[in-house]
């Protein structure tokens, strides 16, 4: 099943029996979002290369007429040293030419640097916008577009186009430059022999063909392989990274993964294999084809100057343009083809900032009660995951009422975690509805509705930074408030770990950075807890929050959890019994649906499915 959003999404990548020139549709917008970066260096890149494009053809017109003023005064000058020659007036047009010619050189060579050093900064400026718009884009984009395996490869795609797509700016630009050469190149021939320029551009356009058909081909097989390039990666991370090699080395797996990865690699690398085998085969025809019209231009030429037609200057310039031309066309052809092909990536970037949020701020939004005074209803509220048919979530009417503890119960897959994304609005039901104090949770801006809620899923993020900000990610607008990092700490019994830390709240956590200090599962759970205690929210959510408490951390954590929680709502999940008897009701949930509800001593009384668990479970301990 497609929502909105990702409809959209797909409708615009490439389709097939695109070719590669329709690729360069996203050119235009690129140069606008490069303009956007930076106006001034854009167009001070712009203007450099102008200048630069027309200096070769000036160069070659400074050398033609060098040789032919040089000509006449062959012989002349044997007598006359060279200060005197110098000084001569037969030897002054001669000298201006020369010194033209050196100033051409001088201004080449200094544009081209400064034009590179303009490239470079251009292009760090770039990615980084471009990394920030991509971050920005997808903090604004629903779960659903994160948490499907399709969805991954897409946002995979537009991650790398966003960091790696730099060097399409002097590409572009390049290629602009190139084409205004090659103009004045064929300018200068035409106004001798326009056949010629015909001769060489003719030849050249089937390998033009050629070279873009090849692209859009590779482009398509890179497409294609996403998923397979993915699973290469995730390899090479199990193969080697510190979060696997615990496992890895105990139960003798880096064998398996390195199979795996070069069975899987060799079946890419067969594939890239016949592609450019092909390309070489086609691009070395076409080469043969381009390179003999060239040199029967030549030769025409050449026949020209000899028999009178032409001067020996003018054979200097026309040779000179043609071997010029002959390999900037060349550089063009295979520059257009990678420009094509660079572009079609740029399809990943644009149309990922394309896809667009269903869960957005309604127009008149409702402003979320403050406090809650009846609580969450669902009613018949029914859920599948996007992309799926199962029904994860169906038929189901609850109600959870303000200042009440209610503990989620169920076996693996029950659909606990998924209630809770609903009641976060990280996903919308499917069917029925979920009022928050009467009010469809649709009407309340999400981002309003979700400062509101407290949560720590059994997932929790491990940030590899100070315990400090470790905590202050709860409320990242007040990290500079050490008070309420200190207090959310102890609420979750969080500063016992903290103090000792070597460096206390300000000693970085987790293993990615060099001085981090790892802490132990239990240790992090209740540095994420602290999380949840620094929102302060009127909602609080933990999933699964005491998986990896010790007994006696849990027992505490929880008294002190039912002492702070007194007038909010609370939604716990939990496969620990010690834990759920806590709650003002249970609610016990099979497949989807509410098998049994009720307060721990009523649900034993009973004798149904929740007492035949705990019995299970206290059996265990006896
Ligand atoms: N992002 C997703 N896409 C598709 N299916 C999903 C997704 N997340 C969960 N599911 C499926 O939804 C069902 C319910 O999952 P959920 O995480 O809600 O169960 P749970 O009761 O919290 O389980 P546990 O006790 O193991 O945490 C499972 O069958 C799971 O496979």
């Amino acid at each position: 099943m497609l929502r909105k959003g990702q409809e959209e999404f797909i409708t615009i990548t490439i389709a097939p029996g695109q070719i590669a020139l329709g690729a360069m549709r996203h050119v235009p917008r690129f140069i606008a979002e490069v303009w956007r970066t930076s106006p001034k260096l854009t167009a001070l890149g712009i203007f450099l290369r102008l200048i630069r494009a027309l200096i070769p053809a000036a160069m070659l017109f400074v050398g033609k007429q060098i040789i032919d003023t040089i000509l006449p005064l062959i012989g002349q000058g044997a007598a006359v040293d060279l200060t005197d020659w110098i000084f001569s007036p037969a030897a002054q047009p001669l000298l201006l030419w020369i010194a033209a010619e050196f100033a051409l050189a001088l201004a080449a060579d200094l544009i081209g640097r400064v034009t590179g050093m303009v490239d470079v900064l251009l292009t760090e400026r770039y990615v980084n916008a471009m990394s920030v718009r991509l971050m920005e884009h997808a903090a604004s984009l629903d779960l659903a577009h994160f948490e499907s395996a399709d969805q991954q490869d897409r946002l995979d795609r537009a991650r790398r186009q966003a960091s790696g797509r730099g060097n399409l700016l002097g590409q572009v630009l390049g290629f602009a430059q190139s084409i205004i050469t090659i103009l004045t190149f064929a300018v200068g021939l035409a106004l001798y022999t326009p056949w010629l320029v015909l001769l060489v551009a003719l030849a050249l356009i089937p390998g033009f063909v050629s070279e873009a058909h090849f692209n859009t081909l590779a482009y398509r097989l890179n497409f294609r392989k996403t998923p397979e390039r993915r699973t290469l990666d995730y390899l090479r991370y199990l193969g080697a990274s510190v979060e696997t090699a615990k496992e890895v080395k105990l139960y003798g797996l880096g064998g398996y993964f390195i199979t795996r990865f070069s069975k899987l690699a060799a079946d890419l690398y067969r594939a890239s294999r016949l592609l450019a085998q092909r390309r070489a085969a086609w691009g070395g025809f076409f080469a043969i084809i381009a390179t003999s019209a060239y040199y029967s231009a030549y030769l025409l030429v050449i026949w020209h100057t000899v028999t009178g037609t032409l001067t020996l200057g003018d054979l200097t310039f026309l040779g000179g343009s043609l071997l010029r031309l002959r390999t900037l066309l060349e550089t063009l052809l295979l520059g257009l083809s990678e420009l094509a092909a660079q572009s079609l990536y740029l399809d990943d970037l644009f149309s990922f900032f394309a896809i667009r949020p269903d869960i957005v701020r309604p127009v008149n939004a409702v402003p979320v009660p403050e406090p809650i005074r009846q609580g969450f209803s669902l009613r018949n509220v029914g859920f599948r995951y996007p992309g799926t048919n199962d029904w994860v979530i169906r038929g189901l009417d609850l109600d959870i009422g303000a200042g009440e503890v209610i503990a989620l119960v169920g076996e693996n897959g029950a659909g606990k975690s998924t209630l809770v994304k609903l009641l976060c609005r990280l996903y919308d039901p499917d069917e029925g509805e979920i009022l928050l104090d009467g009010v469809d949770l649709r009407c309340y801006d999400p981002v309003a509705l979700q400062q509101h809620i407290g949560v720590i899923f059994q997932d929790f993020v491990r940030y590899d930074v100070s315990a400090r900000d470790n905590i202050a990610m709860g409320r990242i607008d007040d990290r500079e408030r050490l008070d309420l990092i200190q207090s959310a700490a102890q609420r979750s019994l969080a500063d016992t770990i903290i103090a000792k830390l070597p460096r206390g709240y300000d000693q970085p956590v987790g293993k990615r950075f060099t001085d981090g200090y790892d802490l132990s599962g239990g240790e992090w759970q209740r540095i994420a807890i602290a999380r949840a205690y620094m929102r302060d929210a009127q909602i609080l959510v933990l999933d699964e929050p005491s998986a990896a408490l010790d007994a006696r951390a849990e027992h505490e954590v929880f008294q002190r959890f039912k002492e702070l929680a007194e007038g909010r709502m609370v939604v716990l999940i939990s496969h620990r019994f010690s834990t759920v008897r806590m709650a003002d009701r249970i609610v016990v949930l099979e497949h989807g649906r509410i098998l049994e509800m009720g307060t721990h001593a009523a649900l034993l009384a009973k004798g149904g499915r929740y007492a035949d668990l705990f019995e299970l479970q206290a059996n265990g301990y006896r």
